[in-house]
């Protein structure tokens, strides 16, 4: 991936995925929904991507088509890639023979040019079978959601509900806590994973389907317990043990979402989706929760997409941010470029829009007028009926991606003026 040249990318990091032309339309009694219409971005590997723009332009149906998590129907992808290469792992049993190594060093070289030491090729997210999707949710992507109340499972305890993602994504890390070598080590270990995949429930029916592991119920029960203990110990929950027998409603919004955060941690994952994570909470615990997923992504090095609508928060905890509009981006760049001189209008609006001093949120204010139908998009820059600067080439031509600096990229004609005499360039939508 670091061979492609893009203005997405982050100069100084290699990515770790990259959004190509990500198409999502949607059926409606009007016609299809241009939801996602030409995304392009990149994740650098460990570093944290905010995501942000009004309601409604694009950010969770982008965020969940990294998991597959868009309904088909009513949703079609009409177009694009999300390449991913998953990070170099010692214990790589619960991978699935579709994560194919590396052409050029065959998994064997960490200084690979290729594959910057991942030792792996790269996947596309948007083309994979259900099967490799499986064995990315969870252990290599995972998702942190908006409202953990929704999230978890209300019947299951927090404990079982850990314990699911243990079993199913870290079971040879578990037999090996408990010594377990030969069948008790890979092969139980992979029967372990498949039977937590079928059986999503209880410990005990997962175990019971795996004859290796059987007389040693016990031990593995504890074992787990004390990694779902450390789990919850890392997201600075107060006596975990007591939460592992606790069902989500008798905790409060923060402790949930601070259960989610280590679920979605629990197995080491190479990126998290993190979408709008603190909107639920209440403003006091909103800071805390994002400052415990910056420390825990920082001393983990993992990459996480911050799909947010706060830019304060953004502009604390993010390394660069895509700055989404009408289902497009209009500027990518570094958080302190982008936030000390933002280049596209719409990104100015939402500056201006943060309440100043004495305020310390940032949640988007309004900029005057609507986002467009998506039905039916105006050709050209889709901010062009709400932009103060609007020129007579912004109705008619659509202003590319184009980079600025080399942390800095945006699609704005004020900052590109268009060829002489270029023609209506829209991109070819395809129906639906
Ligand atoms: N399940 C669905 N069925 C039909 N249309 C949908 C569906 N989900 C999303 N959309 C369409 O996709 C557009 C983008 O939605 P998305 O949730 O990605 O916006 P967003 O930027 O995340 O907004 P918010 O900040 O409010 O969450 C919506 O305006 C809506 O028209």
């Amino acid at each position: 991936m670091t061979s492609i040249e893009t203005p997405t990318e982050n100069p100084t990091r290699p990515a770790i995925a990259r959004v190509q032309g990500l198409k999502v339309h949607f059926a409606s009694k009007k016609g299809p929904v241009h939801a996602v219409d030409g995304v392009d971005f990149d994740i650098a590997d460990g570093e944290m991507l905010g995501l942000v723009g009004e309601t409604g332009c694009g950010k969770s149906v982008t965020g969940r088509a990294f998991l597959g998590l868009i309904p088909q129907p009513p949703a079609r992808i009409a177009g694009g890639r999300i390449l991913f290469r998953p990070r170099r792992r010692e214990d790589t049993s619960e991978d699935t023979p579709e994560f194919r190594p590396c052409p050029t060093c065959k998994g064997a070289d960490i200084v690979c040019a290729t594959c910057n030491g991942s030792g792996y090729d790269t996947l596309d997210l948007l083309a994979v079978k259900p099967r490799t999707m499986r064995a990315i949710r969870g252990r290599r992507i995972a998702m942190i959601f908006q409202d953990p109340g929704k999230a978890l499972n209300p019947i299951l305890t927090i404990g079982d509900q850990l314990a699911e993602v243990f079993l199913q994504h870290a079971s040879a890390d578990l037999l090996a806590d408990i010594g377990g070598t030969g069948d008790m080590g890979g092969l139980a270990a992979g029967a372990v994973g498949r039977a937590a995949r079928q059986e999503s429930g209880r410990l005990d029916g997962i175990l019971s389907r795996v004859p290796p592991v059987r007389g040693h119920l016990r031990r593995l029960r504890a074992a787990l317990e004390d990694r779902i203990a450390a789990a919850l110990a890392e997201t600075q929950i107060s006596n975990p043990r007591r939460v592992i027998r606790s069902y989500p409603h008798e905790l409060s919004g923060g402790m949930r979402q601070r259960v989610m955060i280590a679920q979605a941690l629990a197995c080491d994952p190479d990126l998290i989706i993190a979408d709008e994570p603190t909107t639920a909470l209440d403003v006091t615990i909103q800071a805390k929760i994002m400052e415990l997923i910056k420390m825990l992504q920082e001393k983990r090095k993992t990459s996480v997409l911050y799909i947010s609508h706060d830019l304060s928060l953004v502009r604390r905890t993010c390394d660069r941010v895509v700055v989404m509009y009408a289902g497009r981006v209009a500027e990518v760049g570094g958080v302190r470029e982008v936030f000390a001189a933002p280049r596209h209008p719409y990104t100015r609006g939402l500056l201006d829009a943060i309440p100043r001093s004495g305020e310390t949120r940032g949640v988007l204010a309004s900029i005057p007028g609507t986002v467009p139908e998506l039905v039916s998009p105006p050709p050209g820059c889709r901010f062009a009926d709400r932009c103060v600067h609007v020129m007579p080439e912004c109705t008619r031509v659509n202003p590319t991606l184009q980079p600025l600096t080399p942390d800095q990229s945006v699609s704005c004609f004020l900052a590109h003026p268009p060829a002489p005499g270029a023609a209506h360039k829209e991109p070819e939508l395809q129906e639906t």
